[in-house]
Order: structure tokens, then C-alpha cells, then sequence
């Protein structure tokens, strides 16, 4: 365990407990230029299975032809080693996508829409009314199955095509999605242009009509701010952080958007702040430092560009 941080303690589950939600498997390889071969990908998970962290969200049951690099969806989600505590949701934007989902052995699925027109018509190619109705056919077959479904609204905090969203529009989406049966609402700052003060003014709408304790922040880390941003959600008792291993990621529909904040770094503040994760620090920063060198790409983590010697 690192020097001073607070005892782990399993199972904990009051306000002090945050629960992480790794998306590097998903949010971060789907926007890789290069092909990451199965193997590799079954490798990160299996890895980040290890470290303590409770949600591992595998892959995306999408169209090969819009996101090739989820194409190995069903290989992926059927030859991970699955550890006893953990989940593995993955994202299914329509029935196609759940029922290939539930053939591969999806325990969890995730179906995902957006706070802005704009952004909707280029990821999922419908508008929001008509995504809420494919929706719906997702969650009437999730009911049938008995597979909990959690919800994303992206661009909570600005689209890359619109602009401002404002916190109105995101109450709207979050509503729908938790009054349809989502027993999670993750919202996305899909390009990362929030600020501890967007994010209270949309936390303020959206709490009024989801509970606190049904919301997550999904923070991309575009201009340095997703840290300061989750450090406002927490103020406003948002306890589950999604967040993407070395900072793996980005979207294909959001054009400039960087990764996922940092997994590592989030435990590391979460810690120092006195909060609890269950999550193997040291352990995660291998991960990330095992992920950034197989990709050949810089690790987007601060704390996995320490030396070990300093974690
Ligand atoms: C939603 C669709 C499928 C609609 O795509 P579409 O073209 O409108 O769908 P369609 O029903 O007209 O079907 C067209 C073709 O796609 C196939 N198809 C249809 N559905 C599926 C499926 N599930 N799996 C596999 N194939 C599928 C279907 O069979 C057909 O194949 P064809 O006859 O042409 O050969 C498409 O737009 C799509 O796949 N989009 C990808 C969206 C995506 O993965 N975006 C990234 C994830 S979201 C994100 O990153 C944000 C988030 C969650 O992290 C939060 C944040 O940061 O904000």
C-alpha cells in the first residue's frame, strides 16, 4: 500500500466510497488509429480486474462500419477471465446491439444518448426523440433478461458542434433515460470544455430531477480541468467517477476531444482527499504504464509518469 493512504477497507459503501468506473477498455481504445489486437485488449481488462476496480466497461456492441475498433466486441466479452466482484457492462445503442450483447454473455449493458442534437445525429445517427424510442426497445428487452442498464448522456458540459448545452437540456435527457429504468446516469463532458462552475450549474438542474446517488460524472480531460470538475461533483455528493486507465481515449465523434481523465489520477486524488476506492494504486499505475507502452503512446497519467520509486 502507498505511504499514507488510508486503510482499504472492502465492501465500504457510505459517502466516503466512491465507486470507479474504468472506461479505458471501451472510451479509450474505440478512438485508437491503430488496430489493437484482441489478445491485447483481453489482456487490459483481465489486468485492470486486478486492482480492485469494481465496473470495467469491456467493449461496445456498435456497428463495425462506424467504430472498427470495437468490432471484436463478442471475441473480446467472451474471453476475459471475469473476477467474481466485478462488472462488465458494454455500451448497446439499439436491440441488434443487446442481443449480440447477451449472445457474447453481457451481464450489464449500457445504452448511451446525448444532451445536444447535433452531437446525437453524429454518434448514433438519430435524433434524441427517435434515440430515447430505440431506448426504450433496449430496455424493455433488458427487463425481459434481467440486465441492468445504465444510462450516458453525453455533452453535458458543450458539443463540439452547438456549443453551450445548457443544464435544462441535460436534466431532460437524465430524466428520461433514469424515469425509463437506468439505475445509473453517467454524464459525459464529452470534449472536455467544462468548469467547476458549468459543472455545478448542470449538477444543480440534473440533481433536481435524478438523485444524487444515481448520477456519475464522466469527465474528458481536454484542457487540464477534469480533476477541478470532479472535485465540484464530489462537493455535490456525486460518489461514482468514470475514468479511463493512463487517460486512454477520446470519442470518434468529438473531434479534438482528448481522453478520459486518468484513472490513476482520480484514485490518487480520491485518496488524498481521504475518500474510499478499494482500488490497488500501484497495481493501476502498471497497468497504465503496461497500456501506454504497448500502444507506443505517452501515458496521459501524471501519476504513471512518476517513477515507482515516488508512488
Ligand atoms: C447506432 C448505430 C448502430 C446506428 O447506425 P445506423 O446506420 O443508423 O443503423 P441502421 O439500423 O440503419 O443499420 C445500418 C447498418 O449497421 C448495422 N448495425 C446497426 N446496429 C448495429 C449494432 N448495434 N451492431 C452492429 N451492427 C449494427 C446494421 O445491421 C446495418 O448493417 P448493413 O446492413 O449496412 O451491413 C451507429 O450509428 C453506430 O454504431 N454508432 C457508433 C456510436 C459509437 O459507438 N460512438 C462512440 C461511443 S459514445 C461515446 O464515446 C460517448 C460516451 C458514452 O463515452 C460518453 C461521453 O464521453 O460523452
Amino acid at each position: 500500500m502507498t505511504k499514507g493512504r488510508p486503510p482499504i477497507r472492502p465492501g465500504a459503501t457510505g459517502s466516503a466510497y466512491v465507486k470507479i468506473v474504468e472506461v479505458g477498455p471501451r472510451d479509450g481504445l474505440q478512438n485508437e488509429k491503430q488496430v489493437v489486437a484482441t489478445a491485447v485488449k483481453v489482456d487490459l481488462i483481465n489486468r485492470l480486474s486486478d486492482t480492485g476496480i469494481p465496473v470495467v466497461e469491456a467493449t461496445s456492441f456498435v456497428s463495425p462500419k462506424w467504430v472498427p475498433q470495437m468490432a471484436d466486441a463478442s471475441q473480446v466479452l467472451t474471453q476475459i477471465h471475469r473476477a467474481p466482484r466485478v462488472s462488465y457492462p458494454v455500451l448497446t445503442p439499439n436491440v441488434k446491439g443487446f442481443h449480440a450483447a447477451l449472445a457474447a454473455g453481457a451481464r450489464e449493458v449500457a445504452i448511451f444518448g446525448a444532451a445536444s442534437e447535433s452531437f446525437s445525429l453524429k454518434n448514433i445517427n438519430c435524433s434524441i426523440e427517435e434515440s430515447l424510442a430505440r431506448f426504450q426497445a433496449v430496455m424493455d428487452e433488458a427487463h425481459t433478461h434481467n440486465i441492468p442498464v445504465r444510462g450516458y448522456v453525453s455533452c453535458v458540459l458543450g458539443c463540439p458542434y452547438e456549443g453551450r448545452v445548457t443544464p435544462d437540456a441535460v436534466a431532460r435527457v437524465a430524466q428520461k433515460l433514469f424515469d425509463m429504468g437506468c439505475y445509473e446516469i453517467s454524464l459525459g463532458d464529452t470534449i472536455g470544455v467544462g468548469t467547476p462552475v458549468s459543472m455545478r450549474e448542470m449538477l444543480k438542474a440534473t440533481t433536481q430531477v435524478v438523485p444524487v446517488q444515481r448520477l456519475a460524472v464522466h469527465c474528458h480531460d481536454t484542457y487540464g480541468r477534469a480533476l477541478a470538475n470532479i472535485y465540484e461533483a464530489l462537493q455535490h455528493g456525486v460518489r461514482v467517477v468514470d475514468s479511463s486507465v493512463a487517460g486512454l481515449g477520446g470519442c470518434p465523434y468529438a473531434k479534438g476531444a482528448t481522453g478520459n481523465v486518468a484513472t490513476e489520477d482520480v484514485v490518487d486524488m480520491l485518496d488524498k482527499l481521504g475518500y474510499i476506492t478499494n482500488v490497488d494504486l500501484p497495481k493501476l499505475v502498471k497497468v497504465g504504464q503496461f497500456i501506454s507502452a504497448h500502444l507506443s503512446r505517452p501515458n496521459g497519467s501524471k501519476l504513471g509518469q512518476q517513477a515507482p520509486s515516488k508512488l
